[in-house]
């Protein structure tokens, strides 16, 4: 039974672009999107607060689920819809207090190890991966697969899911057939050759998530 310890988000979270700047998140959202994360890497919040906050503010203006990825106390004093954190960012992040904040929680699991500390903090969704190569991220471990990915959302029964990692253009049917709920995609969209063509066949395929 689904009962996270954070704001519920819907089982379908649908295409879920995750991209480093207010530009994508802003040409995404008129294309249509309505799940999707900015994702900076290694600056300090000083560095990146007002992008954040430009992004939380497109994000409110189009009713959309928009995730702060890492940067978790500005995610509360902007008043982000959710924060995605890794299993490192866990042990560090103080949950009570986006908890009390009212934001959505995405946490990353690679196993069932992971899955079962992910479990523990009952967050809204949990994101499983990665399933295939990817170039945008360096990963210790092996891709999942298909077939991992498939127990991994098994076992978590009507908990909301999100796949990553590898996911292309045409590899997204065979993920989405696995029963996930949303699927998170980088390269996809931001390395297609024609952004707009990818983001319109992506979204054909996951949809812009349930309300
Ligand atoms: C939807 C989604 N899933 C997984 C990740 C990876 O998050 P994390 O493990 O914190 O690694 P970084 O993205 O911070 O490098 C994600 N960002 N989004
Ligand atoms: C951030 C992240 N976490 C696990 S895989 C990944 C990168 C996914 O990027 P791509 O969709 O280009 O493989
Ligand atoms: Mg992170």
């Amino acid at each position: 039974m689904y009962q996270p310890d954070f704001p519920p988000v819907p089982f379908r979270l649908g295409l879920y672009p995750v991209v480093d700047s207010v530009e994508w998140i802003a040409r995404l959202l008129e294309a249509g999107v309505r799940t999707l994360q900015l994702r900076i890497k290694d600056k300090r919040d000083p560095e990146v607060e007002d992008d954040v906050a430009a992004a939380i503010a497109l994000g409110r203006r189009y009713n959309a689920r928009l995730f702060i990825n890492d940067y978790w106390r500005l995610a509360i004093k902007h008043q982000a819809y959710g924060v995605h954190l890794g299993q490192e960012d866990l042990e560090t992040a103080d949950l009570s207090a986006i908890r009390a904040a009212g934001l959505r929680l995405g946490v990353s699991t690679h196993d069932d190890m992971e899955m079962d500390i992910a479990l523990a903090a009952r967050p809204s969704y949990i994101a499983l991966g990665h399933v295939f190569p990817t170039q945008t991220k360096q990963m210790p471990s092996a891709p999942q697969g298909l077939e991992q990915l498939a127990r991994h959302i098994a076992r978590l029964g009507d908990y909301p899911t999100v796949a990553i990692g590898g996911i292309s253009l045409s590899r997204a049917a065979d993920v989405l057939a696995k029963g996930v709920g949303s699927i998170a995609v980088v390269s996809a969209i931001t390395q297609a050759a024609d952004w707009r063509q990818a983001t319109e066949q992506l979204l054909t395929l996951a949809g812009v998530g349930d309300e």
